[in-house]
């Protein structure tokens, strides 16, 4: 026998817990599913515990920079507090609290893996195997995220390399690492061994490291990471993997070979559609990611999917934490019929955790280029400001603006540097809110900061 109820969600992350949360507030009968831990990838395995770890990294460095600043000092780098201090922020990867937080609102949580069976109807698969079908009479909300995306290399399947998860929950340090894919997983995660005494080398088949964002920064970040000792290996791709039951052989397509006790694969990440069961309702399963319009409700290839919604990774439109969350917003409004805006990704933040942060919004010069816009750019070194100046060890950066020469305003910016995520947040409400760049040129930057460097990079710019 179905079960009735008023909504479902499917996948319970940051942006599902969202939702059905606040459907539950409103009074919404609401049953939420998830077939592994409540709160998703970012708690347990993605933006917390990486962070644990770049946060203790960070501090090893900054130790590092007191010689010839501040005195002597003694680091000896010790793996077993962060390890320690990951356990105690996933609660051992237990999600008791996360649940208890969503029933005492009012949303029954179910375990087990949803699957669409009909335009209202999931029917959800226990870990025991037995099957609930719920049907919804108001809202299905699809929000089950990504997994990671191994490459096609020979040989790799079937090895115990690590994906973030592996990585996150390592007890203990490797002696040496290949990080696959020079984005902000890898990155993030590999400056954050090497830091605690890994010999890292990272792959990365695009000509740069983080290939999405302006070249600027990459090259910077390949030079910091290099005079740091990490290996940077760009423009490589990898022919064959073989694990000998101690280690890994990475070979090159151009013969050159890498060797290291762990691999870490952070290729980028991929949705399941076939195996929700989107093809039920008229959605191609072979899609990247679910196609959605601006009140996030699901498209299929003839019309749209009435009472189906879909927010977070699985859109396609940014996976980051704060995109499922904005997009939830929207979404709760959609189903509770509440109007609201619509959404809009014009100024979508992002900010790589490393040393130095890199922190961008908007497009990037080439996209901008691309969609036929006047473009003009400034730029400015962040090392030869008067805080970079101060700062010294540690204050390479650089702040790159991309103005609409026609509109008068910024349409992306980049700020990389100490703390350059924080001085991206000034520089994502210039792109949202528009600010005329007659404006900002009026705007006083105190001195000496770091944000300082956007008046430099403005009037660079002209
Ligand atoms: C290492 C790492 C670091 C990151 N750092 C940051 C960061 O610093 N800042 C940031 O903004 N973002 C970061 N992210 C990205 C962020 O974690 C994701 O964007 C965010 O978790 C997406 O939320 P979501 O709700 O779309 O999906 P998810 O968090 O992926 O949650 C989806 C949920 O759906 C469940 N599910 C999947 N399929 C089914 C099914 N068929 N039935 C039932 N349940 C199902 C899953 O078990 C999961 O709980 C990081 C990611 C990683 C991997
Ligand atoms: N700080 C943050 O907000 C944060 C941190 C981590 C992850 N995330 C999110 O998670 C997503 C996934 O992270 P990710 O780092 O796995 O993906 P990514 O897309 O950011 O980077 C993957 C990298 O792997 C490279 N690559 C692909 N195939 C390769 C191959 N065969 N050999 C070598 N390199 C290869 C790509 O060129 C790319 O640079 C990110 O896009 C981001 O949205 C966000």
């Amino acid at each position: 026998m179905p079960v009735h109820v008023d909504a479902v969600v499917v996948g319970l992350g940051p942006g599902g817990e969202e939702v059905a949360g606040r459907l539950a507030d409103a009074g919404v009968d609401v049953v939420g599913v998830d077939r592994h831990l409540v709160g998703g990838e970012c708690p347990y395995w993605g933006c917390i515990p990486s962070k644990i770890m770049v946060r203790a990294a960070d501090l090893v460095a900054e130790g590092h920079r007191i010689p010839g600043m501040a005195g002597t000092a003694m680091v000896r780098a010790e793996w077993h507090p962060v390890a320690r201090n990951v356990r105690e922020a996933t609660a051992d990867w237990d999600d008791t609290a996360a649940v208890d937080r969503l029933t005492s609102r009012g949303c029954r949580v179910l375990r087990g893996t949803a699957r669409l069976t009909g335009r209202d109807e999931v029917t959800v698969r226990a870990p025991d195997g037995q099957e609930t079908v719920l049907q919804a009479g108001r809202a299905i909300v699809l929000a089950t995220g990504t997994e990671p995306a191994p490459p096609p290399i020979p040989g790799l399947d079937g090895t115990p390399y690590w994906t973030n998860r592996d990585a996150v929950a390592a007890e203990r340090l490797p002696r040496s690492l290949i990080v696959l894919g020079g984005g902000a997983i890898g990155l993030e995660l590999g400056q954050a061994f090497a830091r605690f005494g890994t010999d890292v080398t990272v792959v990365e088949s695009a000509p740069r490291l983080l290939p999405q964002e302006e070249p600027e920064a990459g090259e910077l970040l390949a030079r910091v990471l290099s005079d740091e000792g990490v290996q940077v290996r760009t423009g490589a791709r990898a022919a064959l993997v073989v694990h000998d039951g101690n280690g890994f052989t990475l070979s090159g397509e151009r013969g050159e070979r890498l060797d290291a006790e762990r691999l870490l694969v952070a290729t980028g990440r991929r949705t399941d559609l076939a195996g929700l069961g989107v093809v039920n309702i008229g959605v191609d399963p072979d899609a990247r990611a679910l196609p959605v319009d601006e009140r996030m409700r699901v498209l299929t290839a003839s019309d749209s999917a009435p009472g189906v919604w879909a927010l977070g990774d699985i859109t396609g439109k940014g996976a980051f934490t704060h995109m499922a969350v904005y997009q939830a917003g929207i979404v709760v409004n959609g189903i509770l019929r509440h109007g609201g805006a619509v959404a809009a990704y014009h100024a979508v933040p992002r900010v790589t955790f490393t040393d130095p942060e890199v922190g961008a919004v908007g497009l990037t010069e080439e996209q901008a280029r691309e969609r036929g816009l006047a473009v003009r750019v400034g730029l400015a070194d962040v090392a030869r400001s008067s805080r970079g100046y101060i700062h010294r060890a540690g204050n390479q950066g650089l702040v790159k603006v991309v103005v609409d020469d026609r509109e008068g305003v910024l349409v992306g910016a980049t700020s990389v540097g100490p703390w350059g995520g924080e001085v991206l947040g000034a520089l994502t409400v210039a792109v949202h809110a528009r600010v005329p760049v007659d404006e900002l040129h009026r705007t006083i930057w105190a001195f000496p900061t770091f944000h300082r460097a956007i008046g430099d990079a403005l009037r660079d710019a002209g």
